[in-house]
């Protein structure tokens, strides 16, 4: 019987290729678009490659989620234990995520760990480092660390991890064997205080790396990407769904979002049985991934907005719309008006009701290149479920 089951599971049509590909873990061979961010590290990290032993360089990467701060250390690393195994040099890339990590000692112990292999007890945090580095150095072996969400490390066991771990390099003897990243989210380190800044500023000085998050064109690129390698056939997500995801992602530019998007979109589109996504599965996606209530708010809208944002809802609700016109949103308006018994406002006054519902949020607008006409269209819900509940309630105001 469960047998069945899962048989009729696999024989299920799906539009994915290669779902472990939209894997957060996954990181692309080829990372677009952070080429520059990429030879920033070969510069801080020079001396590591040309010249290993001589120093012991540190750095800092900063900026919001989803920008590819994992993404760019682990590809450096790779890079440059390739580089350095060219040369016969053994250097060993290990990323340690410090946001789960309880105390000093739990996290010395993963360092170790992922480093040699051995598990240490009943050691301090100081004699494990110790330990650790003896090791590398009875196996002429490097280390490049990266810590990543050190600041949620800091945050929450108090310690001040970065002022330990670099401490600790200052009193390494030469050959110098390791060198670390360090990486803190954006927000963190906006909201430390000045002083906790200005220790940051001394220690890691130049070698210190702010990304940008990702604008819509770069993020159509990297969306582009994963939809080659994760569906089937190129029309089961067509240009404008992928130009659609990007719209809707770019005010924060972070690619985890967008790639989410994407496969929970796709599997909307399984779970209804097509071979393609429509613009009604990325807004579900978007749902689901970042869940807005939106209907209590719809009830202290005025009743004339209500009518212009179900005009838009109605217009978006067949298959293939992303945006809508203002002309269109008009059309539609004037037939709920004719249906409600009431009388419709003035054109000028529905483009003022568009675009204060986009400014609270309900919708979104932009201006159209060619014509320069304002388009609309919802990001953030379903049609389906905005229409559920804004349908009754106009229609109930116009009743009373
Ligand atoms: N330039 C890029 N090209 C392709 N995929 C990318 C790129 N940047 C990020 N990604 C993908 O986006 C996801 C998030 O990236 P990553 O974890 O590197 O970001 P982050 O800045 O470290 O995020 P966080 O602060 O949340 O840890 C990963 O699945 C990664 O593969």
């Amino acid at each position: 019987m469960a047998k069945n089951i899962v048989q009729d599971i696999l024989q299920k049509h799906t539009i994915f290729k290669d779902e472990s590909v939209l894997d957060v873990e996954y990181t692309p061979d080829s990372l677009m678009h952070r080429e520059k961010e990429i030879g920033s590290l070969a510069l801080f990290f020079r001396s590591l490659i040309e010249t290993p032993g001589k120093a012991s360089p540190v750095a800092l990467i900063y900026s919001r989620s989803g920008t590819g701060k994992t993404s760019i250390t682990k590809t450096f690393g790779g890079i440059a234990a390739d580089m350095l195994k060219s040369k016969g040099i053994d250097l060993k890339y290990v990323h340690i995520n410090c946001k789960f990590v309880t105390n000093m000692h739990a996290l010395m112990q993963q360092i170790v760990r992922s480093t040699t292999g051995a598990d240490v007890k009943g050691l301090s945090p100081d004699l494990m480092f110790r330990e650790m580095y003896r090791q590398l150095e009875a196996n002429d072996k490097y280390l490049l660390l990266t810590l990543d969400e050190v600041d949620w490390f800091i945050k929450r066991t108090g310690e001040d991890l970065i002022e330990q771990l670099t401490r600790y390099r200052e009193e390494l003897s030469k050959p110098k064997r390791l060198a670390i990243i360090f990486v803190v989210r954006d927000c963190n380190i906006g909201s430390m205080a000045e002083l906790e800044r200005g220790k940051l500023h001394r220690t890691f000085g130049a070698r210190t790396l702010k990304m940008e998050p990702y604008t819509k064109e770069q993020l159509v690129d990297i969306i582009s990407q994963r939809v080659q390698m994760a569906f089937k056939t190129d029309g089961s997500v067509p240009d404008d769904i992928i130009d659609f995801i990007a719209d809707m992602t770019c005010s924060v530019g972070d690619a985890y979002y967008a790639i989410q998007i994407l496969w929970k979109a796709g599997k909307c589109a399984d779970n209804f049985g097509m071979n393609r996504i429509i613009p009604e599965h990325v807004r579900m996606a978007k749902s689901m991934t970042d869940p807005k209530v939106r209907s209590e708010d719809l009830l202290s809208l005025p009743r004339d907005e209500k009518v212009v944002l179900q005009a838009v809802a109605n217009l978006l609700r067949i298959e293939s719309n992303i945006y809508v016109s203002l002309t269109e949103i008009i059309d539609e308006y004037h037939v709920l008006c004719e249906t409600y018994k009431c009388d419709p406002v003035d054109s000028q006054t529905v483009r003022e009701y568009l675009l204060d519902l986009s400014r609270i949020g309900f919708l979104d607008t932009k201006h159209a290149k060619s014509k320069q006409q304002l388009g609309a269209s919802i990001h953030d819900v379903p049609i389906v479920i905005l229409l559920e509940v804004l349908e009754p309630m106009v229609a109930k105001e116009h009743s009373d």
